[in-house]
């Protein structure tokens, strides 16, 4: 059997969350995307997030953003919810939603109370380009294409943010302002539900057409463009140009 070699995970990995199956979907998609996975480890956000130096009004752009990005997320899912052929996976997908609005709602409520964001400024903030950018494309996406495509460019946002997560984890400052949300993504809890995202869209890949296992290679390299986009633009401040 081809041994993948440790280079094919991100450097902090330790205890790697897929398994690295030769042949599978999420081996080949990891691999491709690997440059990518780099710059996002080590893009400015991510190194100033881990040394606990970003700004406080960067991270609460971040913040104000996601939670707007969540909603759209939780949306996705539950469309992947009622795609899904197999009862087993409407359960992981409708629970996927939930955790993504109700759970995460929490700690985004945690860190509205830290920064004093209420809930009319977020009502009011408006949806950022690359939120907006990164929330239409899983709208789309999940809205007209097929189920596995669906599962493809839902899975780099469980599975770039697990691996994210513990990369800042393990060198995270001590102190760290953002913690919470880092203990959030580094979490077995979260780690758990990416595993069974990985293993859902493996299997879903392994019956696809080979039209359909391209296309969740467009998607899932996509939605990993986006998830650095989405970042990227929090750091800029980014705002509507006009
Ligand atoms: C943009 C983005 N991607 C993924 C996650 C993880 O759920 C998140 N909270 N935000």
């Amino acid at each position: 059997m081809t041994q993948i070699p440790d280079i094919a995970r991100s450097p902090a990995a330790t205890d790697p969350l897929s398994p690295m199956k030769p042949g599978a979907f999420s081996t080949k998609a990891w691999q491709d995307n690997l440059t990518l996975y780099e710059t996002i480890r080590t893009m400015p956000f991510n190194e100033e997030l881990a040394a606990g130096t970003l700004s406080k009004a960067r991270f609460t752009q971040y913040i104000v953003q996601d939670a707007h990005y969540l909603i759209g997320f939780g949306r996705a899912l539950a469309i992947a919810a009622a795609k899904a052929p197999h009862p087993d996976q409407i359960v992981q997908f409708s629970k996927g939603a939930e955790v993504a609005i109700v759970v995460e709602r929490s700690l985004h409520g945690s860190f509205f109370d830290d920064f004093g964001i209420t809930q009319d400024m977020f009502e009011t903030t408006p949806v950022s380009p690359g939120c907006s950018h990164y929330v239409s494309y899983l709208l789309a996406t999940a809205w007209s294409e097929p189920y596995e495509v669906v599962l493809a460019a839902l899975l780099p946002c469980f599975w770039i943010y697990a691996e994210i997560g513990r990369d800042i984890h393990a060198r995270a400052s001590e102190n760290n302002p953002y913690q919470a949300w880092i203990d959030t993504y580094a979490g077995e809890e979260f780690h758990d539900a990416v595993r069974a995202m990985i293993a859902t869209t493996d299997a879903a890949a392994a019956a696809a057409s080979a039209n359909n296992l391209a296309r969740m290679h467009f998607s899932y390299r996509r939605a990993t463009q986006l998830e650095y986009m989405f970042w990227d633009s929090a750091y800029r401040l980014e705002d509507w140009p006009v």
